[in-house]
């Protein structure tokens, strides 16, 4: 696997008879903060679905050295077991407190006693870099950026050694959101927990992506460091970073 602990080569999804990736090849690395762009409906939540075998795909996904296509059930579900994932929406249970919205996985793949689970949650939760008192309010309770901590600390509660975050900045202000990619970044660096997230935030792109794909007309366009992917000479690239969204971001860098 040469240092990946993701290869994905040759994928294809198709729904009914419409191929949305055709023979897409990326590969990860631990180390990785692991960003997929591209365009709205260019297939990156397939993408990460598929990873996440949710999606039904053709072709080789390698993840730990097993080959999810073709690994049985029981393998599959360790493959998942490693797994933390944090949808766009941050979907918490609004009926449940934040330290039992975070409990849930912990209930549902353990035994462990309620005390501990309660240690283990509020270790969590200190993790994400929410005070504790967080633990006994509702999701309403919170702002926007703790509740997609919230959900960060909920898909970190079985230790997992990668997170897949869908657009995890998007909604939130400015100072939040550097605040969320710091948090994900002390994660990438002090646990050693590889990321793959779907971003649209150039902040993020350029603060914490270490490495990124593209994806283009069902195809990979191009992967590497986010500064090889910005010189790509390609009109959605140069529409991204030097259109008026990226000339903004960078005026506001040069502050
Ligand atoms: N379950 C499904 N059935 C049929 N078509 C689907 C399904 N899921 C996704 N698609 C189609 O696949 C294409 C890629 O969708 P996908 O959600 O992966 O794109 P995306 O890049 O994540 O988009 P966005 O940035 O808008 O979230 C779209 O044309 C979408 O309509």
């Amino acid at each position: 696997m040469d240092g990946n602990i993701i290869e994905v080569n040759d994928l294809t999804v198709r729904f009914g008879d419409r191929i949305v990736l055709d023979k897409v090849s990326i590969s990860v690395k631990k180390s990785d903060i692991y960003a997929i762009i591209g365009k709205s409906g260019s297939g990156k939540t397939t993408l990460m679905r598929a990873i996440l075998m949710l999606e039904h795909s053709e072709g080789k996904i390698n993840v730990f050295g097993v080959d999810i296509n073709k690994a049985d059930e029981k393998k599959r579900n360790q493959i998942k077991r490693s797994y933390g994932v944090m949808f766009q929406a941050a979907s918490l249970f609004t009926s449940l407190t934040i330290g039992e919205n975070v409990a849930v996985p912990l209930k549902e793949n353990s035994n462990l006693p309620d005390n501990l689970i309660e240690d283990i949650v509020r270790f969590k939760l200190s993790l994400v870099g929410l005070d504790d008192f967080v633990y006994d309010l509702y999701p309403y309770e919170l702002s926007g950026g703790m509740r997609k901590k919230a959900a960060l600390a909920r898909a970190l509660a079985l230790d997992p050694k990668v997170i897949f975050l869908d657009e995890p900045t998007s909604g939130l202000d400015p100072a939040s959101a550097d605040d969320f990619d710091q948090t994900i970044k002390r994660l990438n660096e002090l646990l050693g927990i590889t990321v793959i997230m779907i971003t649209h935030d150039l902040d993020s792109f350029f603060g914490i992506t270490t490495r990124a794909c593209v994806i283009k007309d069902k195809r990979i366009l191009a992967e590497g460091e986010p500064v090889n992917i910005k010189s790509i000479d390609d009109e959605w690239i140069k529409k991204i970073f030097f259109g008026q969204r990226g000339r903004k971001f960078e005026l506001w860098n040069q502050k």
